[in-house]
């Protein structure tokens, strides 16, 4: 049959399409711009019939209707691997949950654990040979179809065609259904203003970047004025390996600081997993030779990063202990985002020959109210830890960079206190010294 045959044969209205989902189905999104707008709102408008069905997704912007329609969970539960904002907010409502995970496992968990009855996720249109592209989720999508029993897919003609290193495509033969529609252009993420904090914390890394060193930057506004850093310096030939493409590798792209020609895995090609940023960036990496979208579980392998000579990452945190624990995702127990791909880089980027890895916080946080309290705990209480203090390297503040490689108890809180801000030092010192953390001949 031809494919356009076959394609016509598949079509069906959302409305159509989400009357193949039942009570008690596991039902997956998949990620950020893979949310299946269309479908999500039909099957929210199939609420009163329907019972016990659960979602999966995670950094989708949305509304997500099936989560905030139903704040009793008897109809739909909505499940995020990792909050968006958007999320966030849901979490906070009691309108959804958060499952633990390393972005290196998500493939496995599909693969070995989780029941999934049916994928549902945006395309763009097919091409001439029968193929659908993954697009900014092809870090994740390859195993969550496969392991589906039924496949959906909504077709997005906004969405970029990335080429792929591998698993960044799925057959019309293995589709089940499709979906067309109405969909507005994306509108760009927004993006905070970097403050005086920011900059500081990005000059006290950025003598650590040689040229051709390859480079991932994590999510948030650090990584990003990072790249924008780069981009104004006279760096030269950095590389790309990172979970997430942002607009960051674009600007260096574009002022010729990315060329990837450095690179001893995968010469030439930026290599990502999702891309996350804004329309001029879908446009750019729309067909665009220089990258190589792939899989997470390859992507952020720690086997794999570590073989990338002179790898270097960049990820934010919300606060750390005087331990150097690391918390990334939590505010107390406010889940804020997730463990995402940080530990994965992390202990990539340390296996790596000439490896450096960042994580990057400001000493201090001000509150609604206006109070300022110190990024820099003496200990966790309930916060969650995305980083065990045995595999954090360089830290970072607006004050300094710590190395904490192989340092002992009282090394590492004389070495944090000092990228501390200084109004709070006096009162974490006289906690390291209750907690036996502090050495008598430590600097005061
Ligand atoms: C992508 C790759 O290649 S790999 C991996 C990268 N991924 C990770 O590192 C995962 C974990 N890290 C992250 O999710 C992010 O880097 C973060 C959350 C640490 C920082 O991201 P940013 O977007 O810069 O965070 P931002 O400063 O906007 O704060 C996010 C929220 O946390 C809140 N928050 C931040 N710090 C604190 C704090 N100390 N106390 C209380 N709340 C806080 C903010 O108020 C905000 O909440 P809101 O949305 O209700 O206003
Ligand atoms: C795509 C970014 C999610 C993460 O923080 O790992």
């Amino acid at each position: 049959m031809d494919f356009k045959d076959e394609y016509k044969q598949k079509l069906r209205t959302p409305e159509e399409a989400v009357k193949l989902i039942n009570d008690g189905d596991w039902v997956d999104y998949t990620s950020a711009l893979g949310f299946p707008k269309l479908l999500d709102t039909a099957l929210a408008a199939r609420k009163d019939e329907l019972h016990d069905v659960n979602i999966r997704g995670n950094l989708i912007v949305g509304p997500v209707k099936v989560a905030e329609c139903d704040s009793t969970h008897e109809h739909f539960t909505y499940n995020t691997w990792h909050c968006s904002a958007y999320e966030r907010k849901l979490c906070d409502r009691g309108e959804a949950f958060f499952i633990p995970m390393v972005f290196r496992n998500n493939s496995a968990y599909y693969k070995h654990f989780l029941k999934l009855n049916v994928a549902m996720m945006s395309v763009p249109p097919m091409d001439k040979h029968g193929f659908f592209n993954m697009s900014v989720t092809t870090g994740v999508a390859a195993e969550i179809l496969r392991e589906a029993d039924i496949v959906i897919l909504e077709v997005n003609e906004h969405l970029p065609w990335i080429y792929g290193g591998f698993d960044e495509t799925i057959h019309i033969t293995d589709v089940d259904v499709i979906v067309e529609g109405e969909h507005a252009p994306f509108p760009p993420v927004p993006k905070g203003t970097p403050t005086d904090v920011d900059i500081a914390i990005a000059k006290n890394i950025f003598p650590y970047f040689r040229n051709g060193d390859t480079v991932q930057l994590g999510i948030g506004n650090m990584p990003d004025l990072l790249g924008d850093l780069l981009a104004d310096s006279d760096i030269r030939d950095l590389g790309m390996h990172t979970e997430l493409c942002s607009d960051a590798y674009m600007n260096l792209a574009l002022r010729g600081k990315l060329t990837n020609k450095y690179k001893n895995l995968m010469p030439g090609k930026g290599v990502t997993g999702m891309v996350i940023g804004s329309p001029e960036l879908y446009e750019w990496i729309d067909h665009n030779p220089m990258i190589a979208a792939c899989p997470l579980s390859y992507v952020n392998d720690p086997r794999i990063i570590g073989e990338i000579d002179n790898m270097i990452s960049i990820n934010s945190c919300i606060s750390i202990d005087l331990y150097g624990q690391v918390n990334a995702e939590s505010a107390g127990m406010r889940q804020i985002s997730g463990t995402g791909g940080q530990l994965d880089f992390l202990e990539g980027a340390s296996f790596a020959r000439g490896g450096k890895s960042f994580i990057c916080l400001s000493s201090t946080f001000h509150d609604k109210d206006g109070n300022v309290h110190s990024n820099i705990l003496p200990r966790f209480c309930g916060e969650i830890i995305t980083t065990p203090r045995s595999e954090v390297y360089y830290v970072a503040t607006e004050y300094g960079v710590f190395n904490m490689e192989g340092m002992s108890t009282w090394q590492r809180a004389e070495g944090l206190i000092n990228i501390a801000d200084p109004i709070f030092r006096e009162d974490l010192i006289r906690d390291a010294e209750k907690q036996k953390i502090w050495r008598r001949s430590n600097k005061r």
